[in-house]
């Protein structure tokens, strides 16, 4: 059965307590029962009531679980021409490549690491041959 659509106009009006709903990932999920049962609280749900939820949720950094249980609340998508751009998931793929990042450090990525490490190990090998001339 085909999913059904919503325009993001439609979505804007369904931001009561009574009627709760907000998009993830270009998903559109009725989050009306779901309300008190968020352990993150009422407040930022409804805030984002009627409005479109990927940035804040993907923030918050929900665990897989909350993912997964994210996707029972799915009613239907936003129509094709109105979706936006999705974040990639699950966050431990963008850690991992911060993390990768971060291990390579500022260094490995400069041009200049090459040069300075022979220059360092040439300046190294001079002072030895200074130091101890009795070495050649
Ligand atoms: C269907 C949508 C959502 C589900 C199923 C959900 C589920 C959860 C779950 C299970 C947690 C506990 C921590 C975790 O396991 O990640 C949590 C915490 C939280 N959520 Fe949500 N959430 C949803 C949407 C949102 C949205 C749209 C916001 C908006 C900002 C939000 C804000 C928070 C906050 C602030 C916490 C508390 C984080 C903390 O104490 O460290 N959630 N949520």
């Amino acid at each position: 059965m085909a999913p059904v659509r919503f325009t993001r106009k439609e979505i804007a009006q369904r931001n009561s307590e009574d009627d709760a709903v907000v998009v993830i990932d270009n998903m559109v999920c009725d989050l009306t029962r779901f309300l008190l049962d968020h352990p993150g609280g009422v407040e930022p749900l409804m805030e984002l009531a009627g409005k479109d939820a990927s940035h804040a949720f993907h923030e918050v950094g929900h665990s897989e679980y909350a993912r997964d249980w994210m996707q029972t609340f799915v009613i239907g998508e936003v129509v094709e021409e109105e979706r936006h751009a999705v974040l990639p998931w699950p966050p431990s793929v963008i850690d991992e490549q911060a993390e990768r990042r971060e291990l390579r450090g500022p260094v490995g990525e400069s041009p200049w690491a090459t040069p300075l490490l022979l220059v360092l190990v040439a300046a190294m090998l001079s002072l030895y041959l200074y130091l101890w001339p009795e070495a050649l």
